[in-house]
């Protein structure tokens, strides 16, 4: 949006974050006038985060760098109700040890995107499990169900979407609109909140809890959410062949995410640069015209400029300079990941499939011999070409290790020990 005047929203639209606003004049008027306390709910179905949901995680940190007051909202209760939203079929529903557990997995990663506190501007993490759990059913319907048209909820692309395909939607699942509804009227309530963000398969709900607010505190509220990223050549971004690229490091190393930005597809690269850098626009733009190789340093600087604001500085050099290490002057890097193997394994003979499967490459042996057939794994630099290859101490380097290689760009490294 080219005519906004705060600096909220020319941020915004100007790095590519802004998908829908429900009211773009009002929020931006809003934004001049005073602090907006603004959330985003994360529900809790994993035990870390990913790629597609730093999307909105950069939405608060951007909140907060533009002067207003970002909530994190832990979706403790919507989680054991599941968002239909964007799904085909309904979640599995978890266990609240389960949901405890992702709970601390998912927290951490906040603090590194916005300040928390007490003062004006700081970030205040909430769950809404404290107020879902108290709820009394029929108080509830009659204080709240009433607002709610089934008519316009049917008409609601999560019900719609399944009614359509003739897939099941569950009661429970029926619900979530309604509970997300409400804690944006909480929110409201308990901590001055105007402004709830997420991705564009939020809408629904944040809409629905926009009209629950005008009707039962008739307080305007608003709404934006972002685009839900897809990679150039379509994919979810976030998804890979194996799996979520995940942003707790115990879950993918700092090495394997810088790895994934790395490996953007070319059409990618200036709005990647946008969205998950703070590099400059003018910089971003200088970058973004680089063609050929020299592209290939454009992604260098995704790469790194993105780790470094999940793993810090410090781990996203590191990660830089093993890459280089590895491709550039064929070292073998002592931070790629190392699997260890006992002396005893690799006198008996290791075999290669086993050795991929451990080092992450594939999920089973089966996968692992279609790549053999393929051609896409190494030993050393040097193509198996019998699935039934063992590694043997005949083949440690000088370094005392083994170099298992997936394609160009995956690599482990065998120790005995
Ligand atoms: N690729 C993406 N781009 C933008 N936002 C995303 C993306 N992926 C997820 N999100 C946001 O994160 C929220 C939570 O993610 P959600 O659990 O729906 O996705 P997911 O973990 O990718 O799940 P699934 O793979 O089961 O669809 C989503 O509602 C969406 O707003
Ligand atoms: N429904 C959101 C999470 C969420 C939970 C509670 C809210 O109040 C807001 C958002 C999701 O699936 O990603």
């Amino acid at each position: 949006m080219s005519t906004a005047k705060s600096d909220l929203l020319h941020e915004l639209s100007a790095r590519g974050y802004i998908h829908q606003c429900t009211d773009e004049a009002g929020l931006d008027a809003l934004a001049r006038k005073e602090i907006i306390t603004g959330y985003i709910g994360f529900d809790c179905t994993a035990p870390s985060l990913h790629v597609g949901n730093l999307v909105s995680i950069m939405l608060l940190r951007k909140l907060q760098q533009t002067g207003h007051r970002p909530i994190v909202l832990i979706g403790g209760g919507t989680t054991k109700v599941g968002d239909p939203s964007g799904k085909d079929e309904s979640r599995k529903l978890l266990d609240d040890a389960t949901i405890a557990s992702n709970i601390e997995g998912i927290q951490r990663v906040f603090s590194k995107f916005v300040t928390f506190g007490t003062g004006d501007r700081d970030a205040i993490l909430l769950n809404n499990a404290e107020w879902l759990e108290k709820l009394n059913y029929i108080s509830f319907l009659r204080d709240y169900g009433r607002h709610f048209s089934v008519n316009r909820m049917l008409s609601q692309d999560s019900v719609k979407l399944r009614l359509d395909r003739e897939q099941n939607l569950s009661f429970i699942e029926f619900n979530y609109m309604v509970l997300q509804a409400y804690d944006f009227v909480e929110l409201h309530r308990r901590e001055g909140c105007r402004l709830q963000m997420g991705g564009s398969d939020q809408w629904g709900n944040i809409v629905t809890g926009i009209e629950l607010g005008r009707r039962t505190d008739g307080v305007e509220l608003f709404g934006v959410t972002t685009p839900l990223l897809t990679t150039a050549s379509g994919a979810k971004m976030g998804k890979t062949a194996d799996g979520a690229v995940w942003l707790n490091p115990d879950m993918l190393s700092p090495y394997d995410y810088w790895q994934f930005w790395r490996n953007a597809e070319d059409a990618d690269v200036p709005r990647f640069l946008k969205l998950f850098t703070e590099l400059p626009l003018d910089e971003i733009d200088r970058l973004a015209a680089l063609e050929g190789a020299e592209l290939n340093d454009a992604k260098k600087i995704l790469a790194t400029e993105a780790t470094a604001l999940v793993h810090g500085r410090e781990a996203a050099d590191q990660a830089a300079e093993t890459a280089r290490a590895t491709f550039e002057q064929g070292q073998l890097a002592s931070e790629l990941p190392t699997i260890e193997i006992s002396q005893a394994e690799l006198q008996n003979g290791f075999g290669v499939l086993t050795a991929s499967v451990q080092a992450g490459f594939v999920k089973s042996t089966g996968e692992a011999r279609r790549q053999v057939k393929g051609g896409g794994l190494k030993v050393n630099d040097v193509p198996v070409n019998d699935e039934r290859q063992v590694l043997t101490p005949a083949d440690l380097t000088a370094d005392g290790v083994i170099k298992l290689s997936l394609g160009k760009k995956r690599h482990a490294l065998i120790r005995p020990v």
